[in-house]
């Protein structure tokens, strides 16, 4: 049975340490695996996408040895091609989409497995490339089957549905025997999560050239990996929880941020800023960002005049189909929030009503309603609360820490009310 909590309404107050950036840490996981030799990864928390790539590491054929928050990879950098094994990726989108061109430049026969909503997630522009370059695949419910060796040449493939693909061949092109490029058919989005690649990559030794507005790459082969050891920094897409919380109220000191991050995500530090200002209208594009729209959604319902979240056609293909999660869910708070195909559109200045609402198994949609749920009138309940440990496994501690009133409810829903 999924988890169900009760959050009353109250502020948070203390200091947290930012958790570790997932985005970080499955890069360097992975460079580390295709590294031969010992690195260490330190700073990583085993949230389930990072458990689901530490899991894949193992079958790149790197030994992984975990302790007190550090990872010791052993790698010899390859392995002989796949004869039939599973690499299940539970629900991470990144573990899918980066493992599968390392799995094929290996070769051979294999699975990819996943379950929740991860195989029904977009993966049309590998099926295209696999077309193109004679790889055997067969996607059967939760399963892809494939069967071929990824071989150096011209990779061509769009830039809006997600920059996961990029990041899986950027990872895997330089270990093929020629050179190759990558040509992007469309203006890139997500370019922040490319640049944690290509920083990743090079830190450990690899060599990729970005050209035209990250619309081709030209990447030399017969590259190897070097060990390296690294320190994941921390996590802007989770801090937003509480930079936000502190919009409404709360007093939450939050460390362990790089301020020269290349996250993406550390524009919630100026989203926060622009809807601070007094406007009729802010237009907030999202195109680069879109884990913050859940969180980004709360903090518009409370801010002055209209907000519209823009460029957010791809948030439909997260974990939940986010933005109609964010709609229906705030709703139910009270919130005059409207749908379009690639926006929201949120009055500001809402209250958040007592309301019980669900997080769609969806991660960042459970926290951006805990962060409601502390300016809210009432109780809210949360559904699906355990969602949060695909990316944050002790968020609700921590909550709890910071003072957040959350008692965990049995059912009947009613009994969650107190
Ligand atoms: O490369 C990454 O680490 C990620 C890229 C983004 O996906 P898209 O590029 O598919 O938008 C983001 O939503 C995801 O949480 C993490
Ligand atoms: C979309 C996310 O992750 P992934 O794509 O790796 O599943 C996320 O963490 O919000």
């Amino acid at each position: 049975m999924s988890k169900t909590i009760a959050i009353s309404p109250g502020c948070l107050s203390g200091t947290v340490i930012a958790p570790p950036s997932k985005s970080a840490a499955h890069r360097a996981l992975i460079c580390a695996a295709l590294a031969k030799g010992t690195s260490v990864i330190s700073n990583i928390a085993l949230s389930d996408d990072i458990s689901a790539t530490l899991a894949a590491v193992r079958m790149l054929g790197a030994e992984a040895t975990v302790s007190d928050g550090n990872v010791t990879i052993c790698s010899a950098g390859k392995r002989s091609p796949f004869c039939g094994e599973n690499i299940f990726c539970n629900e991470s989108g990144s573990t899918l989409r980066f493992l599968i061109p390392i799995l094929l430049s290996f070769g051979g026969r294999f699975t990819v497995s996943g379950r929740g909503r991860l195989m029904q997630r977009p993966l049309d522009d590998y099926f295209q490339i696999f077309d193109q370059k004679g790889i055997q695949y067969e996607l059967r419910g939760d399963k892809l089957q494939l069967e071929g060796t990824l071989l150096h040449g011209r990779f061509s493939l769009a830039g809006n549905v997600s920059s996961q693909y990029i990041t899986g061949l950027l990872f895997a092109l330089p270990l093929l025997s020629g050179d190759s490029e990558i040509v992007v058919t469309t203006p890139v989005e997500s370019v922040g999560y490319i640049d944690m690649t290509l920083e990743m990559m090079r830190r450990f030794g690899v060599r990729v050239q970005a050209q035209k507005n990250y619309r081709h790459f030209y990447v030399p082969g017969n590259q190897t990996y070097q060990p390296q050891n690294v320190t994941v920094e921390g996590d802007y897409s989770q801090a937003a929880f509480y930079l936000v919380a502190n919009e409404l109220g709360s007093k939450v000191c939050v460390t362990g941020l790089s301020e020269s991050s290349s996250q993406g995500d550390k524009e919630i530090v100026n989203m926060i800023e622009r809807l601070k200002k007094d406007e009729p209208v802010h237009i907030v594009d999202v195109s680069q960002v879109p884990d913050l729209v859940p969180v980004l959604s709360v903090l518009a319902a409370k801010a002055k005049g209209i907000t519209r979240i823009v460029g957010a056609s791809r948030l439909r293909l997260k974990e939940s189909d986010r933005l109609r999660a964010v709609c229906t869910e705030l709703k139910k708070l009270g919130v005059l929030i409207k749908e379009e195909n690639d926006a929201l559109e949120i009055c500001g200045a809402s209250r958040f009503f007592s309301a019980v609402v669900d997080s769609h198994n969806d991660h960042r949609m459970a926290m951006a309603l805990a962060i409601a749920a502390t300016a809210a009138e009432g109780d809210v309940v949360i559904c699906g609360a355990d969602s949060v440990k695909k990316s944050y496994g002790n968020f609700w501690e921590k909550f709890a820490e910071l003072g957040g009133a959350i008692h965990e409810c049995q059912q009947p829903m009613e009994t969650c009310f107190k």
